[in-house]
């Protein structure tokens, strides 16, 4: 039974496919602080949050049995991704469902400044039949400048348009050919903070996006421009636009998020009559709540269960195209990563990909988790290795990554080959797989084999001399271990040759002892596939 715990309101609704999971228990507890969390996350395998609880690195490291954080909605600023990513932990998020809903608030929002509605509002309800101190703007004409244009931003955009605005963009991603088509002229950064009459921020919270809006940008700003932030506190400097509203550089600002949230009551923009706030309610409506909800439950159960799963935050995102054709191969790669964890020694210094025929021009680099989650769960144990963390765990080793095109290209099917360099020696390993079919192992170093990557196989170089076969054949049945498979190669008459048995069950050290005893035989390894 998988234990799954709530600490933030979630949509029922959207908790359904939990609720009804026969392999899920789901506890629903809001409103702890750090130590309560950590005190009980020790058994959970899931979490799910909002934007209120914080998942810091000691909730991870109290949650030995987390497998998934699912962050229902867009931002994961309040997940430390980099404590996820080097404990395994995958983060998911559901980065479509609120969308509309966050623009429409930004939307509101903006009219809501240009035409002072809860200033208005207030003095209404408070007795003043005040007509004279709220007159407003028109959007119609307008600049709107939008830093950040991802789903929001470009939403934002279409709903300005319609409304007659002028939309100026910036976005590193977004292509001119695409802008154009949106109606939305792409300037810099700077042409637009000079231009803007509203400008509205749609960006994640990050290193390069703190404070992207501080005191030298708004110094060159149109006076009486209005500023709009619904993505995340921090985007807008707080302490700059105070003084920019003081220097009338600023008409009015509409902020739903906050540098730190809730703020303090004494927090100036709650009695600022310029400035109109909300408390993070951006993503608030019925609709995005339950499509939030919907997707991380659908999603975490996917993770629990080990089945294909989409939108994981701290892995890289696939296309379904790409994810098909390689698909077939992720399983192959760990039994080629753990083979060469068994057949080598010394400390693993370099590891590279090559494929060759139809996968050559694919991007491959995918592979590369796979192939190290066999290759290090050896060393470190399957418990600590995943393909989440297996490219950190690989690097904080100074172990080098290589993806390239086979030189090896031999054959006209879909080879993956594997080279290990260790401190030592440097051994490879090539199977390939078809859509729908177990993957095989296709070569052991210079020599072709044929044979399928489960339970014990048996790895014997020695000198290519007559009779050898046989002792092993005999020594082995006097162990009681049957040989399943045989194949034999070797680069020369008298030359040096390998010996890959399929056996049915494990071989012990002392056989292999034994083994090594037969004059001419160089080395044995034994390879489990499990
Ligand atoms: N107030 C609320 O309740 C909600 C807030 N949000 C926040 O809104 C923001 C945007 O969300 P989405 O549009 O869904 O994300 P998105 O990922 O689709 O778009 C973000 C865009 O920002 C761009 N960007 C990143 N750095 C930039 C920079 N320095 N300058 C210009 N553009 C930059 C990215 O290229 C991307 O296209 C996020 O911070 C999210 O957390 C989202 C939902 C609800
Ligand atoms: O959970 C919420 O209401 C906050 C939504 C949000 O900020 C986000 O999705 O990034």
């Amino acid at each position: 039974m998988f234990k799954v715990l709530v600490t933030d309101p979630i949509s029922d609704f959207g908790l359904q496919q939990l609720i009804g999971a026969e392999d899920v228990a789901l506890s629903q507890i809001t409103g702890l602080c750090e130590e309560e969390l950590i005190s009980i996350i020790s058994s959970y395998d899931a979490l799910l949050v909002r934007s209120q609880t914080k998942v810091t690195r000691r909730v991870m490291e109290a949650g030995s049995r987390l497998k998934v954080i699912a962050r229902a909605g867009v931002g994961v600023d309040n997940i430390d991704l980099e404590a996820a990513t080097s404990r395994g932990i995958i983060v998911v998020n559901a980065p479509d469902g609120n969308t509309v809903t966050t623009c429409e608030h930004t939307f509101a929002m903006m009219m809501a400044l240009a035409r002072h509605i809860p200033q208005a509002y207030a003095k209404t309800i408070a007795g003043h039949w005040d007509r004279k101190s709220f007159l407003g703007v028109e959007l119609r004409n307008k600049v709107l400048g939008v830093l950040g244009l991802g789903r929001i931003g470009i939403e934002l955009s279409k709903r300005a348009a319609a409304f007659g605005m002028d939309i100026v963009g910036y976005d590193p991603y977004l292509s001119k050919e695409r802008a154009d088509k949106l109606g939305i002229k792409l300037l810099t950064m700077d042409e637009i903070i000079r231009t803007a009459d509203f400008l509205s921020v749609h960006t994640p919270l990050t290193k390069e996006t703190h404070h992207l809006i501080a005191r030298p940008q708004f110094n060159v700003m149109k006076r009486g421009m209005r500023i709009v932030n619904c993505a995340r506190g921090g985007i807008i400097d707080e302490v700059s636009l105070m003084e920019a509203l003081d220097k009338g550089i600023v008409a009015g600002a509409a902020f739903d998020v906050f540098e730190n949230e809730p703020p303090v009551a004494e927090h100036p923009f709650l009695k600022h009559p310029k400035i109109i706030v909300t408390p993070h309610l951006g993503a608030s409506t019925l609709e995005a709540q339950e499509n939030v909800a919907l997707d991380v439950s659908e999603q975490v159960i996917h993770i629990l269960r080990n089945e294909p799963f989409k939108n994981a935050v701290n892995m890289p995102v696939v296309p379904k195209e790409l994810l098909n054709k390689l698909q077939p191969c992720f399983a192959l790669c760990e039994q080629l990563g753990k083979s060469l964890a068994q057949m080598t020694d010394g400390a693993v210094r370099e590891v590279a990909v090559e494929c060759e025929g139809n996968l050559a021009d694919l991007d491959t680099s995918l592979l590369i988790p796979y192939v190290l989650k066999g290759l290090l769960s050896h060393h470190l144990g399957s418990e600590r290795v995943n393909v989440v963390n297996a490219v950190h765990l690989a690097k904080s080793r100074d172990i080098h990554l290589l993806v390239r095109k086979s030189v090896l290209a031999q054959s006209s099917t879909s080879e993956i080959t594997i080279r290990l360099k260790t401190t030592i020696e440097e051994r490879w390993v090539s199977g390939s797989a078809l859509p729908g079919a177990q993957g095989r192992i296709t070569r052991i170093g210079p020599y072709p084999v044929d044979i399928t990557p489960e339970g014990y196989v048996l790895l014997i170089s020695q000198n290519d001399k007559p009779g050898i076969i046989g002792r092993v054949g005999n020594l082995l049945g006097n162990n009681g271990i049957n040989i399943a498979t045989m194949q034999v190669g070797r680069n020369e008459i008298g030359g040096s040759a390998v010996m890959i048995l399929k056996i049915d069950n494990k071989a012990s050290a002392n056989v292999i002892e034994a083994l090594l005893e037969i004059p001419e035989i160089k080395r044995v390894r034994e390879i489990i596939f499990d």
